[in-house]
């Protein structure tokens, strides 16, 4: 795997005592897009700062583009952009001018034709002469994208980016990021907003109160823990499922008009066509039937909630 980020052994004691990360190892490749997923609390920000030098790590070490965050701190942070959840950017200077200071400081040679690309891309341009403290909330979060864009970063880091936006702004960002990847910048999300990563990331990461329980091609994953339903709706009540009908997995609504037959793709469960084959034998008809794949909402609600059950403390 071609690496632009390499964590090992990373951890984070705040000055209160509060551990906010526990030995976290992560690689990320060239051009992936990564979500990052977790509660509140659960230390995602942490995680970013650190990467991106705002916050110092307790131990362990992050390499970025075999740049060390803290020996090569100039060169590692140039090769990142950051898009903050707050919104920090609100003076009297203009859009242009704001975007063409960001890239400058870095120390990049001025480029008015890619500072107006960017502009374009996000939907800035005919505000570019605006002031800043004169955009609405959405244009300011696209100015932030902006500014992290403009020293044209290899890795890309996006905390929380839809929060609060409205659907065309998020669209435009899912675009942006697809965009991005094509051209072969690395773009890693936080979000709470999981048809997010669901709609975008090539691979998830959960972190749970400071450590990363699990990482894995998305697709993977859902597949893996994804539980699917098949769903038969019934013409008429039924009391209780016959008692002949021994099939696990097989559970009747509470209204008694639905049987669902919950199975997972891994499992040795019988197959619908075996399961609908004794309905019929058990004289259960039905007036229609659908399959139901669990999303990576419930399959994330389901990790982080066991884990908040086995991890109380
Ligand atoms: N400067 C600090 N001093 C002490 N504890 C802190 C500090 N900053 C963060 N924490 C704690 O570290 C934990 C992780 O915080 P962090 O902001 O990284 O979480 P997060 O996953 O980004 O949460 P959110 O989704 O709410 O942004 C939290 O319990 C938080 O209270």
């Amino acid at each position: 795997m071609n690496q632009i980020l390499s964590i090992s052994h990373l951890s984070k004691i705040y000055q209160s005592g509060f551990q906010a990360l526990k030995d976290i190892n992560l690689e990320i490749a060239k051009g992936e897009i990564f979500a990052l997923l977790g509660q509140n609390g659960a230390g995602k920000t942490t995680l970013i700062s650190i990467i991106c030098g705002i916050v110092n790590p307790s131990s362990g070490r992050v390499l970025v583009d075999g740049k060390n965050i803290i020996g090569n701190y100039k060169e590692a942070r140039s090769l990142i952009g950051l898009v903050p959840q707050e919104l920090s950017t609100d003076s009297f200077e203009t859009v242009w001018n704001t975007v063409v200071f960001s890239r400058g400081l870095y120390g990049k040679p001025a480029n008015p034709a890619l500072i107006e690309k960017i502009l374009k891309d996000l939907s800035l341009w005919e505000k570019r002469n605006n002031k800043i403290m004169t955009l609405s909330g959405g244009m300011k979060r696209r100015l932030m994208i902006a500014k992290a864009l403009s020293h044209e970063p290899k890795i890309l880091f996006l905390d929380e980016p839809t929060a609060g936006v409205d659907v065309s702004l998020r669209r435009d960002m899912w675009e942006l990021v697809r965009d991005l990847k094509n051209n072969g910048t690395t773009v890693i999300l936080t979000t709470h907003y999981i048809e997010e990563a669901e709609e975008m990331a090539d691979r998830i990461g959960i972190i749970r109160k400071g450590e990363l329980i699990l990482v894995k091609e998305k697709l993977a994953l859902m597949k893996q823990l994804g539980k699917k339903e098949l769903i038969l709706q019934l013409p008429f009540p039924l009391e209780s499922i016959p008692s002949g009908l021994d099939i696990p997995g097989l559970s009747l609504s509470t209204d008694k008009f639905e049987l669902t037959y919950t199975y997972d793709a891994n499992s040795e469960q019988m197959g619908i066509g075996e399961v609908l084959r004794r309905l019929s034998e058990g004289g259960i008809t039905f007036k229609d039937l659908h399959t139901k794949q669990s999303s990576l909402e419930e399959i994330f609600v389901n990790l982080v909630n066991a884990g908040a059950s086995s991890n109380e403390s």
